[in-house]
């Protein structure tokens, strides 16, 4: 690990065992959240109608701090949705991104079509039950910050609870330690998390690493839509954009004239 995820997943450690300490497992299992049937962001990834965008809600983040503090969750999904993405991701973490877990609530009220995405950081199986309570669909599993058993074990917590999982890697080392990639949905993430730059030819370099049976997604770093026509050349089904939206006056409408370019 380097040296923001080690910041990142030992804070979020302190705050899992504090909330496990406030929440019990039978009380989020008892929401009413809890008893939807999740949206498969696999079926959706893989409808050739698809655009296959990813739309992210961010705030602020590690790299850049403030993005967008003034657009509300309720304007960007409502936008989000109506320049046609195939799924949303909202950042729920707090201390580093400015989100929360309401963020996904609402956005879920507005949202009944589209999977949405908890993007997190994921280091224990109760915040997998809370995703679920809280209307998550899908939730992210960074493979830079779990042991192989750490990523088997949630991920298939995950799927006796009917989400999808987006296992996030960085390199062939990552990649190895998911083990079975097959029909797995997996992201290549081109933020280098040591230097912050961010190169799309990570993608392109772990592409063909993956089998075809899996689906692949590019995280990051993506703003020019000739950039999407590219990717899906090496066989990438979904791409994960935030700042690119979050960094305009609305993000929505950001959203769209991109959705526009890529046809
Ligand atoms: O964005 C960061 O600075 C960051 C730092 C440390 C860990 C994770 C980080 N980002 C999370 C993400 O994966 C991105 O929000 C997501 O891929 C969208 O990236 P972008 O389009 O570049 O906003």
């Amino acid at each position: 690990m380097n040296n923001i995820l080690e910041t990142i997943v030992a804070h979020k450690k302190q705050e899992v065992a504090q909330l496990k300490a406030e929440i019990q497992v039978s009380t989020l299992v008892k929401s009413p959240g809890f008893q939807r049937t999740p949206i498969s962001l696999k079926r959706e990834l893989l409808d050739p109608k698809s655009s296959g965008i990813i739309a992210e809600y961010k705030r602020q983040s590690p790299s850049k701090g403030i993005i967008n503090d003034t657009s509300s969750i309720q304007e960007v999904t409502e936008g989000y949705l109506s320049a046609g993405v195939a799924a949303q991701s909202i950042l729920t973490d707090k201390e580093f991104f400015g989100g929360t877990l309401i963020d996904l609530v609402q956005a879920r009220e507005i949202n009944q079509t589209k999977p949405i995405l908890r993007k997190d950081f994921i280091v224990d199986g109760f915040q997998i039950v809370e995703a679920k309570a809280i209307g998550a669909d899908v939730i992210l599993l960074i493979a830079a910050c779990l042991s192989k058993k750490e990523l088997q074990q949630f991920g298939n917590l995950a799927e006796d609870l009917g989400l999808d999982v987006l296992y996030e890697v960085h390199n062939q080392e990552e990649l190895d330690k998911i083990g079975d990639l097959d029909n797995k949905i997996i992201g290549i993430n081109n933020r280098n998390l040591k230097t912050f730059q961010v190169d799309l030819e990570h993608s392109i370099a772990l592409a063909s690493q993956i089998p075809d049976s899996s689906i692949k997604v590019s995280e990051s770093g993506i703003s020019d839509p000739r950039t999407i026509i590219g990717l899906k050349e090496y066989g990438f089904n979904g791409f994960l954009i935030g700042e690119n939206f979050m960094k305009t006056e609305n993000p929505g409408f950001s959203c769209q004239e991109f959705i526009k370019q890529i046809g």
